[in-house]
């Protein structure tokens, strides 16, 4: 199993979320958060407000998914987030060592 999370620009949830739901995706954890990257000394704007340096609001995205699916996993969630203008975010991938669906105890792959 491996956890994709992925730091978005907030309006594009909408549009990942429905290519992970188009994709197969079965859940995903979002939350709003804060940070920057190497748009440090440059401006993005949000809702029509200049950030400098600073934290930007971002929103990240968790997705946990089999070994298999998790390179195209990646792919959609670059599609579907891309500007092309700085301040994209970034995706990443983490080995997951355990899954329990708590409901049922199922584990691994069975409880994605
Ligand atoms: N090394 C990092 N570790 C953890 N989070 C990061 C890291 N780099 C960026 N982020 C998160 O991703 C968000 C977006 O990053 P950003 O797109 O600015 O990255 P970048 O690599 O500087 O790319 P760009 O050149 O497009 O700005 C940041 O606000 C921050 O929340």
């Amino acid at each position: 199993m491996k956890l994709i999370t992925a730091v978005i620009k907030p309006f594009k949830l909408d549009d990942v979320k429905d290519a992970l739901k188009a994709a197969g995706v079965a859940g995903m954890t979002v939350t709003e958060v804060r940070g920057f990257g190497r748009q440090g000394g440059h401006t993005e704007t949000y809702r029509g407000a200049e950030y400098k340096i600073d934290f930007v609001p971002k929103m990240s995205i968790e997705v946990v998914v089999d070994d298999a699916a998790a390179d195209a996993t990646v792919d959609t969630i670059i599609q579907a987030a891309a500007t092309g203008k700085i301040g994209d975010g970034k995706v990443w991938v983490t080995d997951v060592s355990r899954l329990v669906r708590i409901r049922t105890g199922e584990e691994g792959g069975d409880a994605v």
